[in-house]
């Protein structure tokens, strides 16, 4: 869908912003951009619109080269989301919401229709349209700003650290919704943030980048965490990476004992044959009801009589992760997780060690589907590289400061959507925001 090729983006002061990226993103997935600051996530964004230019390479999007396609036509099919929103403040958010319908001339009323319908889809309710942004939080606002971002329903959209401004309650809100939208929408979508958590969280696909603007590494999470390329990618995902990457296991295939596991009909003495610090105590149909200590068992009667320990977390075989199952174990009294199935009964249990080391057969899972994956992906498109090489040399381009600078952000329907006002230092360079 967007291909860099050996693309450069220098600046006249010296600066290397993006060295020599060679990436292809794949259609109706995220790929989200991480590094430390400074290391060229955004000049990268910013050229797949043409707010930037590349100074050598090519970027393509869909196989034709962006040069061949004039600026205002690319960005009508590109949306755009910036930290802070950078909502038009005088605006109501529906007036807000229809910018870029209106801009392409859809008329004021289905464009304002068009936009009580994104104010839905984005979580806000209905009266909030008639709002000005001040009377907005900043989690509502950042949903302004994808909500008009998608106005004129563009196939690629590109997000700069739009979650950034918000606190981490909020901004775990707004990554959840996201991760709806996207199922329901299935947009090309480009994000970036500095924060490898988001990263892990919402890519389909991560690309890495170190200072000077080199891409360290490109690739899905799991395997960025179960095989970080070198030490600066290693570092950068943290110490903590085996644990993250049990989020990527599935709890079916975790090693499950047996228990023990009683039915609470069962004898003490039977408890106490066990010979095991606790019983997992279950109903008729394997239910789960509680721990039973073995020093707290009474001397003569049923499991039904002893003091139960509540459970603490469960996991599920169906849907849940190794995460889930390690949490599960952490949590519990007997240091044990329970897992479940459909149906709620008991499968089995195992303790904390015996899930965190299915990471090393886990990540041969990993590392074969990946390989099974990019082995059967078809070969590149004949006729998108003959196009490009039929095409026209670009003309020449005024560089992004003057394609910035120039554009009065309501003038027309060319404007990245959102456009940027001109009294919003949000995304501006010189604003010192970002
Ligand atoms: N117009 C410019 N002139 C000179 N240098 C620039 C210009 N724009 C960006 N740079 C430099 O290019 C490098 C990459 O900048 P970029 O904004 O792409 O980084 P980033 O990874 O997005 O950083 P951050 O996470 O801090 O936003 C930085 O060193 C930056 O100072």
């Amino acid at each position: 869908m967007i291909r860099f090729d050996a693309v450069r983006k220098s600046y006249p002061n010296g600066t290397t912003a993006v060295d020599n990226l060679s990436l292809e993103l794949a259609e109706g997935g995220i790929t989200v951009l991480v590094g430390p600051s400074g290391c060229g996530k955004t000049t990268t964004l910013r050229m797949i619109n043409r707010m930037v230019e590349p100074t050598s390479g090519t970027v393509s999007l869909r196989g034709r080269d962006i040069r061949e396609v004039n600026a205002p036509e690319l960005r009508r099919g590109i949306g755009y989301v910036i930290q802070h929103a950078g909502l038009f403040p005088h605006r109501t958010i529906l007036d807000n919401i229809a910018t870029v319908p209106l801009l392409l001339g859809w008329g004021k009323k289905k464009a304002r229709s068009r936009a009580a319908e994104l104010l839905e889809l984005v979580g806000l309710p209905a009266d909030m349209a008639k709002r000005y942004p001040n009377q907005l939080s900043g989690g509502q606002q950042q949903r302004v700003g994808v909500a008009r971002a998608l106005g004129a329903d563009p196939p690629v959209l590109l997000m700069d650290e739009p979650f950034s401004a918000v606190d981490p309650i909020v901004r775990a809100e707004l990554q959840a919704e996201f991760i709806r939208l996207q199922k329901e929408l299935h947009k090309t979508i480009v994000f970036v943030t500095h924060d490898i958590d988001e990263a892990i969280k919402l890519g389909d696909n991560i690309a890495v980048f170190r200072t000077g603007g080199k891409l360290a590494q490109f690739d899905t999470p799991e395997r960025l965490l179960a095989d970080p390329a070198d030490d600066f990618v290693a570092d950068f995902v943290g110490q903590d990476r085996g644990i993250r990457r049990l989020s990527f296991v599935d709890a079916a295939e975790l090693p499950l004992r047996d228990g023990p596991v009683l039915p609470a009909s069962s004898s003490v003495a039977e408890a106490r044959a066990a010979d095991a610090p606790w019983v997992l105590v279950v109903d008729e149909d394997r239910r789960p009801l509680g721990w039973v200590a073995a020093a707290g068992l009474p001397d003569t009667g049923t499991l039904a009589d002893a003091p139960l320990t509540p459970l603490g977390h469960t996991f599920s075989l169906v849907g849940d992760s190794a995460r889930a199952a390690l949490d599960s174990a952490l949590l519990s009294p007997a240091r044990l997780a329970i897992a479940v199935d459909a149906r709620g009964a008991v499968a089995g249990v195992a303790d904390a060690h015996e899930v965190s080391t299915t990471a090393a057969t886990a990540k041969r899972t990993a590392e074969t589907t990946a390989a099974e994956a990019t082995a059967a992906e078809p070969a590149e498109s004949e006729t998108t590289a003959a196009e490009s090489a039929e095409s026209e040399p670009a003309a020449a381009e005024p560089t992004e400061s003057e394609a910035t600078a120039a554009e009065p952000a309501e003038s027309e329907a060319t404007e990245p959507a959102p456009a940027v006002e001109k009294s919003a230092p949000a995304d501006s360079r010189g604003g010192g925001e970002r």
